[in-house]
């Protein structure tokens, strides 16, 4: 059992170093002799590359060769793995996976944006090669459910997987609810501790969800990547009010993903929803992500922890590097599951009866609630309860129903009508109530 690769170092060069590189070289250094243990043998960092060498990071860079070219350092810096911190789906950080893979290196990965786009082409390139691309830290931070899904519930067939799984947008509805403070300030905060993309209207739109969710989906179910099969909205439209209507009613608004083996294809989403206050993700606050899965055999797990900020992500990306350095071999991707006849590209959202939350605004005149009520009859729309605060005429009001189970695009239809009433007075508000 003495396997001369086993003892020498594992040598690795990490291209960007902000809030995720700088993080890593951290852990790498302070849990060097744990690493080791663990590993089998040291894992090294030998070179690393990023925009500014002279930026102050809290971490000494003199150990390392310094390359301002990360393609460069990809290709010439002989280590055994190049971990990519640059973030983007284009550019830099792909230009440094491909010339990584090309030259035979293994590669670790927080990114999500770029597997989304070309998981399913650098998965191939990857196995032609024979290395590794390995990418714990591109969903849900230190949650190690990516592999929870390739290793621990391998199995499973898996029926759905759906979790918080942003980080920014958990903690500004967290942190809206529990302060009364304002999305731009919240945002900013978040920006500050590091949990935000480059550009956050990837988080608050959805898209970055959509990505963790994209991978998510393909492991879970065996399909390539189909990010284009994702439908997305984000919280930019979650207001203060309907936080506090939420709370109300028995909810909490979070921020879902959810992937769903619907017959032969797959409903994956990405939405704000009420969540019930009796089900575990409505507790999940702040910066935690959870992914919760249901297989056949094991029936359901959840899983919780950090999904953004330094400590976690590095913890995520140094446990790959661990896995390289064991000379552990998995797959990239999922591995196809019998049944499933388009693989990754059908999603049939909306055709299931679902439960909705619906606030609006309305000039506080008589005959106002009647003319709502006679378009949910005509389209046959039927209201669970209805929620109106104090009355205060001629002002504005906010006007809160809840709607029995009825098809997204029937009720699309109706709210589409309401919204056209002289007497609304901003575009109504619809949010989906999930079953959980
Ligand atoms: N911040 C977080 O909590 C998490 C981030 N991620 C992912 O990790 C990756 C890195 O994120 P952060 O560290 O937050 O970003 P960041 O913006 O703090 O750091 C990016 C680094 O890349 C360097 N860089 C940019 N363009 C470059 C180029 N052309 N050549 C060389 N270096 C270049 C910058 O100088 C900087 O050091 C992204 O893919 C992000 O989506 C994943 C999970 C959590
Ligand atoms: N911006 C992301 C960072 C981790 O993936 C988030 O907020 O979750
Ligand atoms: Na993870």
């Amino acid at each position: 059992m003495n396997d001369p690769h086993k003892s020498a170092a594992l040598h690795v060069a990490i291209a960007g170093l902000g809030t995720v590189g700088a993080g890593t070289l951290r852990v790498l250094s302070d849990q060097a002799t744990l690493i080791a243990r663990r590993a089998g043998r040291p894992v090294v960092v030998t070179a690393v590359s990023a925009r500014d060498r002279t930026r102050d990071r809290g971490v000494d860079l003199s150990a390392y060769t310094w390359f301002d070219d990360p393609v460069a350092m990809a290709r010439d810096s002989g280590a055994d793995v190049i971990v990519e911190l640059i973030g983007g789906a284009e550019g830099a950080a792909r230009q440094v996976v491909e010339a990584a893979l090309d030259a035979g290196r293994h590669v670790v990965t927080a990114n999500k944006a770029l597997l989304a786009h070309h998981g399913t082409e650098l998965a191939a390139r990857a196995e032609r090669a024979g290395v590794g691309l390995l990418y714990e830290a591109a969903v849900a931070g230190g949650i190690p459910i990516i592999k929870a899904l390739r290793e621990g519930l391998a199995a499973n067939e898996i029926r759905s997987v759906q979790g918080i799984l942003n980080g920014t947008c958990n903690y500004i509805l967290t942190t809206m609810r529990e302060t009364g403070r304002d999305f731009e300030s919240v945002l900013s905060e978040a920006q500050a501790l590091g949990y935000a993309e480059a550009d956050p209207t990837f988080d608050i739109d959805g898209i970055d969800a959509a990505h963790k969710l994209a991978l998510l989906v393909s492991l879970a179910f065996g399909a390539p990547v189909d990010l284009a099969a994702v439908s997305v909205q984000g919280i930019r439209h979650v207001s203060a009010l309907d936080i506090r209507f939420a709370g109300e009613l028995g909810y909490r608004i979070k921020l879902l993903a959810s992937g769903e083996r619907l017959g032969d294809g797959i409903d994956a989403r990405v939405a704000p929803v009420m969540v019930p206050l009796d089900a575990p993700l409505a507790h999940v606050e702040g910066v935690y992500n959870a992914v919760v899965t249901e297989g056949d055999i094991v029936g359901r797990s959840v899983f919780q922890g950090r999904g953004a900020g330094a400590g976690p992500t590095a913890s995520a990306v140094v446990a790959d590097l661990v896995d390289l350095a064991r000379g552990h071999q998995v797959p990239v991707l999922g591995v196809p599951v019998e049944g499933l006849t388009q693989a990754g590209t059908a999603a049939t959202p909306g055709s299931r009866p679902e439960r909705y939350y619906v606030r609006l605004m309305v000039l506080d005149r008589p005959g106002v609630f009647a003319e709502v009520a006679d378009i949910l009859r005509e389209e046959r729309v039927s209201m669970e309860s209805i929620l109106q605060h104090g009355r205060d005429p001629g002002e504005c009001v906010p006007v809160v129903m809840i709607v029995h189970d009825t098809e997204e695009e029937v009720l699309k239809r109706a709210i589409a009508r309401i919204a056209t009433l002289s007497t609304m007075v901003e575009p109504p508000r619809v949010i989906r109530i999930a079953r959980l």
